[in-house]
């Protein structure tokens, strides 16, 4: 089978092609191979398929991007590896052009590329309450936002001392399908960020995590919001009807599989 490996800011993804939806992608595959040591390694799989041959596609574009975290579990929405999969799109030459559209599970994106950076624009995040998480003995308030997947955005003194190696406990009632725990510190002009992410553990970004994050930290209004994350640098752009995530997006391998 072959595989491409790509990141966006240090999120990093194994790129399987199905365009016509033959594989038999089990959670325990996706797991397998996205193990650091005995497969590829990463934090999630981006499946490329036709979007006709998609059970879950919406109208529309040619191409579906069926997302798996690296525990096997299914997202909604991944706002890197929408970058990512633009640029497999783009350099394998099933898309061309700047600007071009494909479906996910929280529906259809539009994606510009601009030389090293590519930007897509989904949902406008929605601050949907407030509720709590614990990292080991640390409680954090923080504020829930759904951006097509599910984020709770704790702010703490400092982004560095907080212990990410075990999962946070949540309020599993507020949150049923599980959360995605941001930690930000700094405000609009820079606002830093770490996570652990629902079904991969903590991840060096997360594109969808950035956008609650400048929901967030713009109160709810719109505006641009630099976001550092430990992979790099994000930019969301909250507009009325929708937010932009742009940020470097990189393919660095092709090869073959064997698991
Ligand atoms: N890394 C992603 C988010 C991936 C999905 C998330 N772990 C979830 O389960 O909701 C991003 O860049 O948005």
């Amino acid at each position: 089978m072959r595989f491409t490996k790509g990141h966006g800011t240090g999120n990093d993804f194994v790129i399987l092609p199905d365009l016509d939806g033959a594989l038999d992608l089990t959670p325990e595959r996706v797991a397998a191979l996205c193990d650091r040591r005995r497969g590829i390694g990463a934090d999630g799989v981006l499946r490329v398929v036709r979007s006709a041959a998609a059970t879950d596609a919406p109208e529309g574009p040619e191409f579906f991007m069926d997302y798996r975290n690296s525990d096997g579990s299914l997202a909604e929405m991944c706002g890197n590896g929408a970058r990512v999969f633009v640029r497999y799109l783009l350099e394998q030459g099933l898309a061309g052009g700047s600007k071009l559209e494909f479906g996910s599970r929280a529906g259809v994106i539009t994606a510009v590329a601009d030389g090293d950076e590519i930007a897509v624009a989904m949902r406008r995040p929605a601050i949907v309450g407030q509720s709590s998480a614990m990292l080991g003995a640390l409680q954090l308030a923080g504020q829930a936002v759904d951006i097509g997947n599910p984020h709770l955005v704790c702010r703490v003194p400092d982004v560095d001392i907080v212990d990410l190696r075990d999962a946070p406990r949540f309020d599993a009632a507020f949150f049923p399908a599980g959360v995605n725990v941001e930690v930000i510190s700094g405000d609009a002009s820079l606002t830093r960020m770490r996570v652990y992410e629902r079904g991969s553990g903590e991840t060096l970004s997360c594109g969808t995590g950035a956008c609650a994050v400048a929901a967030v930290v713009l109160g709810g209004a719109d505006g641009t919001v630099p976001v550092e994350v430990p992979g790099g640098r994000l930019t969301i752009t909250i507009e009325p009807d929708r937010c932009w995530l742009a940020g470097p997006a990189v393919l660095v391998a092709h090869g073959d599989v064997l698991i």
